[in-house]
């Protein structure tokens, strides 16, 4: 079954099912959206188109849920530069209005909608003049730490480590889930030290993140947008630019304080004597060196901290990491490195969408039209598959695309 195929399917299963509890998370680069589809029990076509979506998806039969408690989430982003976008996608597809569609309809000055990320606060009066909803807002900290628990606990393959190309999941014990420091890489970075349900606290961050990745790399290299420039980065060689400890000691290594001749001793520190201007570098090795220099920094950054709280897992979330092997290994090695193989890195399939999980689950928390999502996941972890609005992934890892994360409904973009 092609993609297109599978749209339809989607648009079909949409009419027959009821959405609801629409969440977002507004950051500075990104707005995430979450909602919640609960399939129409009475409409036995519905099953099928359900069995059939899940063949695509590689979900058994045998793993779908009962019709009536038979649900999915669902997840879109827009940028946040593009927030009309957003206003739109929610205005043609209902979204605000979803959860009330069987009630009597409130007017519309009493929606709340489920809100976190500074946009909660910037775009709130947006939102009311153009929808007539308010937003419900919720801590962009305690989403991000719900959110993250939410899936470490419920969704079958969700945290993987990543290093030398080989992706391994980790099957965490929920027992030994804490502590563990959360480092959410968006715009800025946030590291917060996890301890339990609601038991955090933001210990650092860097303003050093995914913002200054997507910001310097467009004005150096033009690129049009993030995908582009990530793309770029896979043909790139970071040597050129990059001041190797080898450039620095002709040749050869720094070994009395463990320097390789290959380590990077600068980054950019090349286009300091190279007699070069920008113009005369290649977009691809700029990108690479970039991308390098960040999540460098962000994975040495995330050890000190680590090693400042004894803690020996470091999850690394937020949209900046994309499911990218380069960012990815380059994390894993820093921390690798500077841990001296102690601590360790892991990534999660739906790494961006932690803070809109965790704006979702506020609702729960206020038991809203006996939403359970929650037993629906534990019941059957697979049932939970992520569908956007131009594709369709499902949140357990059979997906086809081991780099397709769950990030995987993208709209508009
Ligand atoms: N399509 C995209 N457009 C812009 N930035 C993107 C895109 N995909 C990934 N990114 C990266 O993700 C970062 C935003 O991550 P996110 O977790 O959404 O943070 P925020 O909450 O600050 O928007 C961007 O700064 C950029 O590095
Ligand atoms: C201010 C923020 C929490 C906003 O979150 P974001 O939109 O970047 O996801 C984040 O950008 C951040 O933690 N910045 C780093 C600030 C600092 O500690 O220096």
């Amino acid at each position: 079954m092609d993609l297109q195929d599978d749209v339809s399917n989607q648009q079909n299963s949409e009419r027959g099912s009821q959405i609801s509890h629409l969440a977002l998370d507004i950051g500075g680069s990104l707005v995430k959206l979450v909602y919640f589809s609960r399939n129409n029990d009475s409409r036995r076509d519905d099953d099928n188109e359900q069995r059939s979506r899940n063949e695509c998806l590689g979900v058994s039969d045998s793993d779908t849920c009962q019709p009536f408690l038979d649900g999915r989430l669902h997840f879109a982003k827009f940028e946040t530069s593009k927030i009309n976008d957003c206003l739109e996608f929610i205005c043609s597809k209902k979204l605000h209005l979803g959860g009330f569609q069987d009630c009597t309809a409130p007017s519309s000055e009493n929606i709340c909608v489920k809100a976190t990320g500074g946009g909660a606060y910037k775009f709130a009066d947006l939102f009311k003049e153009k929808l007539g909803i308010c937003f419900d807002k919720e801590d962009e900290m305690d989403c991000l730490v719900t959110g993250a628990n939410f899936l470490l606990k419920t969704v079958h393959q969700e945290a993987f480590t990543y290093l030398d190309g080989q992706k391994e999941f980790v099957q965490i014990d929920h027992n030994d889930l804490y502590p563990y420091l959360l480092v959410n890489i968006g715009s800025g970075v946030s590291m917060i030290k996890v301890d339990g349900d609601g038991k955090f606290e933001r210990v650092s961050g860097t303003n050093l993140g995914g913002g200054t990745f997507w910001g310097l790399g467009r004005l150096l290299t033009k690129c049009k947008n993030f995908d582009e420039l990530l793309e770029l980065s896979h043909q790139g060689n970071n040597r050129v630019i990059d001041m190797l400890v080898g450039d620095i000691y002709g040749g050869t290594e720094y070994a009395k304080i463990g320097l390789s001749a290959t380590t990077i001793a600068s980054s950019f520190g090349k286009a300091i004597s190279d007699n070069k201007e920008l113009e005369d570098y290649k977009a691809e090795d700029i990108s690479r060196s970039l991308l390098r220099m960040i999540s460098n920094n962000i994975g040495q950054i995330s050890y000190l901290n680590a090693l400042r709280f004894g803690l020996k897992r470091i999850i690394f979330a937020g949209f900046f990491i994309r499911g990218q092997a380069y960012t990815m290994d380059t994390i894993s090695v820093a921390v690798h490195y500077w841990s001296n193989g102690e601590a360790k890195a892991m990534f999660l399939r739906h790494e961006g969408f932690l803070g809109a999980l965790g704006a979702f689950r506020s609702y729960e928390k206020q038991s809203l039209d006996g939403l359970m999502v929650h037993k629906i996941v534990q019941k059957n972890p697979s049932s939970i598959s992520s569908a956007g609005d131009k594709s369709c992934c499902s949140l357990n890892s059979d997906s086809k695309n081991e780099n397709e994360n769950s990030g995987c409904s993208v709209y508009g973009m």
